[in-house]
């Protein structure tokens, strides 16, 4: 369950944002969408625990993100939540499957054979060892959602996940990221302007 009350930002000399409250029950996913500069990636940084707001409350399941003591929320983050960003950054000495490695949780069991599983599955399987440099777009987004779904997150939020691709690539990234929410219990948040993707969701916030 993904819920939201009375959430405000404001960002430094810059705009002012309130926000809806968004109730999402466990096992249904969110499109947020909405013009550019509306505040879509303010909401997610807001959601994904990355930006505290002014006010206002954001529960994942039963914790709110904002009254934990901010080493507790960066521990919740790190194991309840996965971000797949607009523009990927990776450590650029590493190879992509370490990128994965430095991402994993203390005390997973198995971890190579989890992460060997999880690059096959997104198709990335012949680039672990590429430097991250040496990857293309597509792989390079890939990458992004197998390190946010590393250690099977509560949540998977992904920030315009489709914008530059075609149509083909458009799908197939939306298909993947919708398995492996399914495959990994997770509830996913898309915050998009690319309409293509709004078929694939019920539940839709227009900011
Ligand atoms: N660090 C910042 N400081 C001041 N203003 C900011 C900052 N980051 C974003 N903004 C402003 O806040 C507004 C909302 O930005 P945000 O990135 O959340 O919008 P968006 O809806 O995701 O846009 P887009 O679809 O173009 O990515 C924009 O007007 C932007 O210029």
């Amino acid at each position: 369950m993904i819920q939201t009350d009375k959430l405000k930002f404001t960002y430094k000399d810059g705009p002012e944002f309130s926000f809806p409250d968004i109730k999402v029950p466990s096992k249904e996913n969110l499109l947020i969408t909405g013009n550019s500069g509306v505040g879509k990636t303010t909401l997610l940084h807001l959601l994904a625990g990355i930006r505290r707001p002014v006010s206002g409350k954001v529960e994942i399941n039963d914790t709110s993100l904002y009254d934990l003591k901010p080493s507790e929320l960066d521990s919740f983050r790190g194991n309840n939540i996965g971000v797949v960003f607009q523009q990927p950054h990776f450590v650029s000495g590493l190879s992509a499957l370490e990128n994965i490695e430095i991402a994993i949780k203390k005390g997973v069991a198995n971890k190579s054979s989890h992460i060997n599983k999880l690059v096959k599955r997104l198709g990335i399987e012949n680039r672990a060892s590429y430097k991250t440099n040496n990857l293309s777009l597509g792989e390079k987004q890939r990458l992004g959602i197998a390190r946010a779904i590393v250690n099977k997150p509560q949540v998977l939020y992904a920030d315009e996940p489709t914008a530059s691709l075609d149509d083909n690539n458009a799908s197939i990234v939306m298909e993947l990221l919708l398995e492996e929410a399914e495959i990994n219990n997770s509830q996913l948040v898309c915050i998009t302007h690319d309409q293509r993707v709004k078929k694939y969701f019920k539940n839709e916030i227009d900011l």
